[in-house]
């Protein structure tokens, strides 16, 4: 394929000690234990970033095995937590990014994330320090720098105006995937309203809290094999996702064609049930 390539980004995602980690959101979810729920939120993070075509290579901070496990499982690499608190697992992870990468240091707490707004907001930061707010507005889920610049994270309370006193650029786009960290039980029903990854989803639903999944999320079919009745969807959040030939049977559809458009059914583990014509819904 011919055309610009898109800049390859290093992102840098701290997650503490499963442990102790988010402890504002402890008993948010009624069965549901906090350690389940803490690294749900983190490989879901990690899995949307991966999934991000900019990101050229994901670097997540932590001492946690469970997190390093789940997280090299799924592709992305791992450095250890120096111990010294956030800002100081940010700067590792940035000086293990190497000299010549551009790096974006991105909170492990938005589980909502969609691969598009994320590839928006580091389209928005090319050549610049800048950083994108939280939905409350005083907190900040992505600060970004260009290769050459030190990242000096000001990551905590009020990180959002300690950015900007630094001399970061606000990065202004609509991106509430991106913006929807989760620190509290109201957070975590935001989240779940603009819809969430499959490991935090699941635990959702065995809390037995109500999801939107797959409410007008829409693709196009990438591949479809007549005979086995399966294939991969293309979403237009840019990730791609599996379709098993039950999904394709509850479409009362005689066949699929590869760029059809299609809307998207997934049950709460983020399995599709069912693939549709956008007019069928
Ligand atoms: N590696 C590492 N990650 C951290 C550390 N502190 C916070 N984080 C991560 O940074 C992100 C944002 O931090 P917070 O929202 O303050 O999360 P938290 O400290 O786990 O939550 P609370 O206990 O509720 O304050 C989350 O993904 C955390 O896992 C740290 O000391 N080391
Ligand atoms: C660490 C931060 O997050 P929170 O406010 O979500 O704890 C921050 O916003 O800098």
């Amino acid at each position: 394929m011919v055309g610009v390539p898109e800049p390859s980004w290093t992102v840098v995602m701290p997650v503490k000690r499963l442990g102790v980690a988010k402890s504002r959101l402890r008993g948010a979810l009624t069965g549901v234990p906090h350690e389940e729920l803490a690294l749900a939120l983190a490989a879901d993070t990690v899995r949307a970033a991966l999934s991000c075509p900019a990101v050229g290579r994901l670097l997540v901070v932590t001492d946690d095995p469970r997190v390093s496990a789940t997280v090299t499982a799924a592709g992305a690499g791992v450095a250890a937590d120096p111990g010294a608190g956030l800002n100081a697992a940010f700067r590792h992870g940035a000086a293990a990014a190497g000299p010549r990468a551009a790096v974006a240091g991105v909170t492990a707490d938005l589980p909502a994330l969609r691969p598009a707004e994320l590839a928006a907001a580091l389209r928005a930061a090319e050549g610049v320090r800048g950083f994108v707010s939280d939905a409350p507005g005083a907190g900040t889920v992505l600060l970004a720098a260009p290769a050459g610049v030190p990242l000096a994270p000001r990551f905590g309370p009020g990180s959002a105006g300690a950015h900007a006193a630094s001399g970061a650029l606000p990065l202004a786009g609509d991106w509430p995937s991106l913006r929807r960290d989760v620190d509290t039980g109201d957070d975590l029903a935001a989240a779940a309203r603009l819809g969430v990854g499959p490991r935090t989803g699941a635990l959702l639903a065995a809390a037995g809290v109500p999801l939107r999944y797959g409410a007008g999320m829409q693709g196009t079919v990438a591949t479809y094999d007549a005979s086995t009745r399966s294939g991969m969807l293309l979403l237009d959040d840019g990730t791609e996702l599996a379709f098993p030939a039950r999904a394709f049977d509850a479409s009362g559809l005689r066949l699929l064609r590869l760029g059809q458009r299609v809307r998207v059914e997934r049950d709460a583990a983020g399995e599709v049930v069912r693939v549709t014509l956008p007019t069928m819904a």
